[in-house]
C-alpha cells in the first residue's frame, strides 16, 4: 500500500521534463526536514488524518490528509479521472521510503512513463526505465545522508540553492561520491531574487542548467 497525499494533473514545472503534461502522485511522509520545504504538509503520517482515496484527489488546498492505495487502485484512479497525460511524476514527501517497483511496473505496462523526485537519502526501488531526479539534501535537520548509490542512479541532479554554501556543498558531494553527473540543475529556493541571481550566475560559470519552478510563476499546481 502507498500513502497518497494528493493526485493531480498539471504541467511538470521543474528540470528536464519541464512543460510535459504529467500526473502527479504525491506520497505522504518525509523525515529529512528541509527548513525551506514547500510541501511540509507531507512530512507526518498521522492516523487522525487518514481519509478515503477520493478525498486526497479532490484537494482544493494543501493538507496533511492522506489515503492508502495499492498500485492497482492508483492505475484505476488515473483511468477513472480521464487524465490525458502519459507521464507520471511520483513525489512527496519522500517517495523512496516506498518500494516503487509495483506501481511503476504497472504504469509502464499501461503505456505511462514514470519519474521520481527524491532527496537521495533512501535506496531507490524502481525499474530501470523510471527517470530519477535526485535533489540531494545535505546537512538537513533530519540527519539523513545522501547515498552514493542514488547519486549513481540519478538521471539528473536538481539542487535548490539560496546561498553560495549550497553550491559548495553540491560540489563536495560530487567529489565525495565520485559522481560527475551529465545533467545538473540549480533551482532557486522560493523564487527569491538573490537565489535566482546566484543560480543564473553559477549555471553560466559551470555550464549547468537553470530550473525555475515554472508552475509557481504561472500560479498553477
Ligand atoms: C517537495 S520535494 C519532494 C520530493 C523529495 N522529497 C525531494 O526532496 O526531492 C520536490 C522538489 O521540490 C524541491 N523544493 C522543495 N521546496 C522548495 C523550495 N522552497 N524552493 C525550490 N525548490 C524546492 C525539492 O528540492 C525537490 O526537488
Ligand atoms: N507543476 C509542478 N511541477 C512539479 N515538479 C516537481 C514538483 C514537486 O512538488 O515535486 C512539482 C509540483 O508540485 N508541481
Ligand atoms: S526531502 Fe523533499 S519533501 Fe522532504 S523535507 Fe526536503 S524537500 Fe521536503
Ligand atoms: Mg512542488
Amino acid at each position: 500500500m502507498y500513502k497518497i497525499n494528493e493526485v493531480f494533473e498539471t504541467i511538470q514545472g521543474e528540470a528536464s521534463f519541464t512543460g510535459t503534461p504529467s500526473i502527479f502522485l504525491r506520497l505522504q511522509g518525509c523525515p529529512v526536514g528541509c527548513s525551506w520545504c514547500d510541501t511540509k504538509q507531507t512530512w507526518d503520517v498521522d492516523n487522525v488524518y487518514k481519509v478515503s482515496l477520493d478525498e486526497t484527489v479532490e484537494k482544493k488546498a494543501d493538507s496533511d490528509h492522506w489515503a492508502n492505495a495499492s498500485a492497482e487502485q492508483i492505475l484505476a484512479l488515473f483511468q477513472s479521472r480521464g487524465y490525458t497525460a502519459k507521464h507520471v511524476v511520483i513525489t512527496g514527501g519522500e517517495p523512496c521510503m516506498f518500494d516503487l517497483n509495483p506501481v511503476c511496473n504497472l504504469l509502464h505496462e499501461h503505456g505511462f512513463s514514470t519519474q521520481i523526485e527524491t532527496s537521495g537519502t533512501f535506496e531507490i526501488l524502481a525499474p530501470e526505465q523510471t527517470w530519477v531526479t535526485v535533489s540531494p539534501k545535505i546537512n538537513m535537520r533530519g540527519g539523513y545522508e545522501v547515498l552514493t548509490s542514488t547519486m549513481k542512479r540519478a538521471n539528473e541532479i536538481k539542487h535548490p540553492v539560496a546561498m553560495q554554501k549550497h553550491v559548495e556543498e553540491l560540489e563536495e558531494l560530487f567529489a565525495k561520491t565520485g559522481v560527475n553527473p551529465k545533467l545538473v540543475y540549480l533551482q532557486p529556493i522560493s523564487q527569491k531574487v538573490s537565489a535566482t541571481k546566484l543560480a543564473i550566475d553559477t549555471c553560466i560559470a559551470k555550464n549547468w542548467r537553470l530550473s525555475i519552478q515554472v508552475h509557481k510563476y504561472l500560479g498553477i499546481s
